[in-house]
């Protein structure tokens, strides 16, 4: 691979002798290593010692590759501040974690295993609540229960959750009124407020990002393992759905039939760590140079670099420029890595991307979360598809059935039809289907209360229903009853025809007598 011979770029960031990151001296930084004294790390290291012992690049450097969607701050010394103290804060997230994530996902490539991904568009810190996290987890746990014991298959549980307050925006400015100020980018970059003052970008609240997603963790950790995640507490985890729906008695009754089998488990002598906990991981879009650049430290133990902001981060559809400075920064750590594709997204554009963010194509590294809308999927996803499957990689399939259907109602909201969601999940999977891939996953927007910012699904909600509780700070969310609904959708999808293929029972030949 051409990459790790190049030289050294000025500015960018290697290994000290105790493995510390140490930017590297412009004197030296364009003479390579001596191939004599280069340590030769085992196939699968190789692509993650970037460019001849450099570890990850530096901001400066990164700022050289023009990054999108990047805040304007007033004050440049007050950003470097930030991000010197960003740098001494302990790691979020640990490196083993999101080797074992690494792991799980190569399950889901290899048709083992399904990922559900979800939470809000935009966290916000005035969510960093006991409450708002709770209700969150909780419809994540119930969605999963239901793709697991529906759908017959071990599901992957990440959140959208604990680092998801930066927002990639279609446009730099807002009009209201006649009033244009710039627009709000998430509780990470200004404040939500129409107002000149508020949307003003603050580099000091990366460090409220920071402490934001300590706190989101350190619940969200406490929450799967401390008892809340116990699958005998599957019938509380209903306690928040608004009752009128159908859907909850569909739940009941299945949280019915788990309690017998897990009663026949436990008679039979069966009872298990895995009924008692879960394992949940956090993502967010790593969007913020700055955040993610401070974020990314030298695993002592393997002596490589992880962003250590979340387990997986991924890629958004306006910054997956192929050398752009995300893509720079994300090819450098050892994380599970996410990649958007949108409608344009060809196969040749997949494959670029996947070769240079998983060169040793390593199982689990790469995940593609594609967000085509459900007018286009069936056309556009199998050439990508295909492309990339040709050339021998198997990535993780995910579909996002939310971005692509976003539209505006007439009275103004911008909103979301459950219908549509449901129709690009539907040709999410057929495509799969007809090409023999494995659709591996759902990324869902969405939220634990009781909101209305998508029309349609089991309360039928209309566009007139849209301003009695719009609550989001970005994007129209599923609210709890839909979220339950849409898992009821995928559960029958993944059981249709592949339940033989993945449910050992099935493959079990009884010993004739
Ligand atoms: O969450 C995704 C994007 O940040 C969001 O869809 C952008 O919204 P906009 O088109 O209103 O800027
Ligand atoms: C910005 C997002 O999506 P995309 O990059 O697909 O537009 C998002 O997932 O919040
Ligand atoms: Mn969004």
């Amino acid at each position: 691979m051409a990459d790790h011979a190049s030289p050294r770029l000025p500015g960018t960031v290697c290994r000290g002798a105790e493995g510390a990151p140490l930017v590297c001296d412009a004197s030296v930084a364009l003479t390579p290593t001596p191939a004599s004294t280069r340590q030769t790390p085992s196939r699968p290291l190789v692509a993650y010692a970037y460019s001849c012992g450099v570890s990850f690049p530096s901001l400066e450097q990164l700022r050289t590759l023009n990054p999108q969607q990047q805040p304007t701050y007033p004050d440049a010394a007050a950003v470097d501040g930030v991000v010197g103290q960003l740098r001494s804060r302990p790691p979020l997230v640990f490196a083993g974690e999101c080797d074992e994530l690494r792991g799980k996902l190569a399950n889901v490539a290899e048709g083992r295993s399904f990922l559900l991904q979800g939470g809000d568009c935009a966290e916000t810190f005035a969510g960093v609540t006991a409450q708002n996290v709770k209700n969150k987890l909780q419809v994540l746990l119930a969605m999963s229960v239901v793709l697991t014991y529906a759908g017959q298959v071990p599901v992957v549980k990440v959140g959208r959750i604990a680092g998801q307050y930066a927002k990639p925006r279609s446009k730099d400015t807002e009009t209201r009124d006649g009033v244009t100020l710039p627009s709000f980018r998430g509780d990470a970059v200004n404040g939500f407020d129409f107002t000149e003052a508020a949307r003003v970008p603050d580099p000091a609240r990366l460090l409220d990002v920071y402490n934001a997603s300590a706190a989101t963790l350190n619940l969200t950790r406490a929450f799967v393992t401390g008892g809340f995640a116990d699958l005998r507490s599957i019938h509380s985890w209903n306690a928040t759905f608004v009752r009128s729906a159908g859907v909850v008695e569909r739940y009941e009754r299945l949280a019915e039939e788990i309690e017998r089998a897990m009663a026949f488990m436990v008679a039979c002598g069966i009872e298990d760590e895995s009924m008692r906990t879960v394992d949940f991981y956090s993502s967010h879009e790593a969007l913020l140079l700055d955040y993610e650049q401070a974020m990314t430290r030298i695993d002592s133990r393997s002596q490589l670099p992880y962003n250590t902001s979340g387990h997986f981060i991924w890629i958004g559809e306006r910054t997956r420029q192929l050398t752009g400075a995300h893509v720079e920064l994300l090819r450098s750590v050892r994380n599970p890595i996410g990649v958007k594709l949108g409608p344009t997204a060809t196969g040749e554009d997949a494959l670029a991307i996947a070769d240079r963010l998983d060169p040793d194509r390593e199982p689990g590294r790469i995940t593609f979360i594609t967000r085509m809308g459900a007018g286009r999927v069936r056309e556009n996803l199998p050439r990508v598809i295909e492309e990339v499957e040709a050339s021998g990689r198997k990535p993780v399939w995910v579909c996002d059935p939310m971005h692509g259907n976003t539209f505006e109602a007439a009275n103004g909201y911008k909103t979301r039809a459950f219908s549509q969601i449901v129709d690009e999940i539907n040709g999410f999977f057929d495509v799969h289907d007809r090409l023999g891939s494995w659709p591996g996953g759902v990324h869902i927007e969405l939220t634990g209360d009781d909101v209305t910012e998508c029309v349609g699904g089991v309360n039928e909600l209309t566009e007139a229903d849209l301003e009695n509780r719009y609550e989001t700070a970005c994007d129209p969310r599923l609210n709890r009853n839909q979220s339950l609904e849409l898992a009821f959708t995928v559960a029958e999808r993944l059981t249709d025809g592949r339940i033989n293929r993945i449910n050992p029972v099935q493959e079990f030949t009884p010993v004739e007598f």
